[in-house]
């Protein structure tokens, strides 16, 4: 039998966590920890010595400080629905989960203003319900939204399907407040359009994934609701022209286009037969398809120039297909199709997952080259590509037969080819999900020694003792 984690801290930490917590609200049996040491995917494990749930800033501020007093190693964890391990804890069995779960408030809403004050632990589901009861739209919008929070989407500078117009999530926030190493809050809750105040600090704590501080609350611009949203479905011959019909869609509505995704037939047939209510929204198949939605804050007169746009785009051999939602539970059905294409796909078997981005115009090319490169790598693996290609990211997946065994060697040897593909082609290789603990290697071999350098004593100045989340974005 293995001995308790409990035993792997300092004498009289958990005491002190329950003096502080609550003993309900610090979990050491391996049962109750068991699901805040797993990914969502069941791809990625670690152990913890104790899962610490606080529900209050402060509760967060007096256990760090306890942990910085100790040394003892917190890996704070939103929703736990990242995909490169972030939230997780390593194998040791000696670093504290920190869930942010528990703070869950919408401090205060300001219409007028247009920002809302969140803390850590709301959904983000449950942020954009706070907008729009205020009449205003949060646009980040992901698959995951009804389950992962905003802290955790902060701390990953998550991407989603609404960027090409309102940007990444960092893009979104105007002041935060972080708990730092030392267990001291920084109220920096400013909800101010322009400051210009020396060091834009925020930002050091937007995609650090935890290991710079832990945000537990954030203020959150806020947009206008618009009136009238238009959903286009398309089937294309290559990717080529996806590039080519985006650049036409800009040239018509320019920054009305709020989504712009590609994604290959098979995925479309994934999602077709796994998912509930969803039907193939054409007659025509095709091997590439785009779902794209435009919107715009007047009554009317979206719909008109969109079906105008699509006879040109046709006419233009641009597209061989296309529809548009005429309602807004078909709109319902092709984002459901969009967003939940990744689970349908995981019912087919394992995948190895690549979340890259590459100039627009280079998207073509990385796909051609990736396809080959891929084919020789995985023979009995199927490509199915998806993702933002209006942000030139891309979800470059693999799907392996379930009953494959030990995958980790083959992701890694994939991970390493695409991502020297990327770097030929002046991509990332991470768009939107991070580095976490699944990409430090890549993340050490290509970023410049003065950019690891740099990185490094960030990390140094503001965790001089290494205890939030070490060993996520700098190898330990
Ligand atoms: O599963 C993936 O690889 C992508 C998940 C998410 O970023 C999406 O765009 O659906
Ligand atoms: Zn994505």
């Amino acid at each position: 039998m293995q001995p308790a984690t409990s035993q792997n801290l300092p004498e009289g930490f958990l005491e002190a966590c329950a003096a502080i917590l609550g003993p309900a609200r610090v979990l050491t049996d391996a049962q109750a920890r068991a699901p805040y040491e797993v990914d969502f995917w069941q791809a990625i494990t670690g152990r913890a010595a104790a899962v610490l749930r606080p529900r209050t800033t402060e509760e967060v501020a007096a256990v760090v400080a306890l942990a910085a007093r100790h040394k003892v190693a917190v890996v704070p964890q939103g929703g736990n629905t990242g995909l490169v391990g972030g939230g997780i804890p390593d194998a040791s069995g000696r670093q504290v989960v920190l869930s942010l779960s528990g703070l869950d408030r919408v401090r205060s809403v300001d219409p007028s203003g247009e920002w809302l004050i969140a803390e850590a632990g709301c959904t983000l589901a449950a942020v954009q319900a706070a907008a729009e009861a205020a009449g205003r739209l949060f646009p980040l919008s992901l698959g995951s939204e009804g389950t992962c929070q905003i802290g955790g989407n902060l701390a990953a500078n998550a991407g989603g399907v609404n960027v090409i117009r309102y940007g990444m999530a960092k893009e979104l926030v105007l002041g935060l407040e972080v708990v730092l190493a030392d267990g001291r809050i920084w109220e920096g809750l400013r909800t101010l359009r322009k400051d210009n105040t020396g060091y834009d600090l925020k930002q050091l704590f937007l995609g650090s994934e935890g290991s710079l501080g832990i945000i537990t609350a954030a203020s959150l611009r806020l947009c206008a609701r618009p009136r009238e949203r238009v959903t286009v479905f398309a089937a294309l011959p290559a990717p080529e022209t996806a590039v080519s019909l985006l650049r036409h869609a800009k040239d018509r509505f320019a920054e009305l286009i709020s989504s712009f995704e590609l994604m290959a037939g098979g995925c479309v047939d994934a999602a077709v037969a796994h998912l509930e209510g969803v039907r193939h929204p054409l007659e025509t198949r095709a091997p590439w398809y785009v779902l794209a939605e435009f919107a715009w804050s007047l009554p009317e007169g979206l719909a008109a120039a969109t079906e105008a746009w699509l006879g040109d785009a046709l006419e233009a051999g641009l597209l061989l297909d296309a529809t548009i939602a005429a309602s807004e539970a078909q709109r319902a059905m092709l984002w459901r199709m969009r967003e939940e294409m990744s689970p349908a796909m995981r019912r087919e078997g394992k995948i190895i997952r690549n979340d890259i981005s590459v100039p627009v115009g280079s998207i073509p090319e990385l796909i051609a080259r990736g396809e080959a490169l891929l084919r020789s790598l995985v023979p009995d693996g199927r490509l199915l590509p998806f993702g933002h290609v209006g942000d030139g990211n891309l979800h470059f997946n693999i799907l392996l037969p379930m009953a494959i065994q030990d995958l980790e060697p083959l992701r890694e040897r994939v991970q390493h080819a695409v991502c020297d593909l990327v770097q030929a082609l002046g991509g990332s290789i991470s768009a939107e999900h991070g580095i976490g603990r699944l990409k430090q290697a890549e993340l050490a071999e290509r970023k410049s020694p003065i950019e690891l350098e740099l990185m490094r004593r960030v990390k140094q100045a503001l965790d001089p003792d290494n205890i939030l989340n070490p060993g996520v974005i700098l190898a330990p």
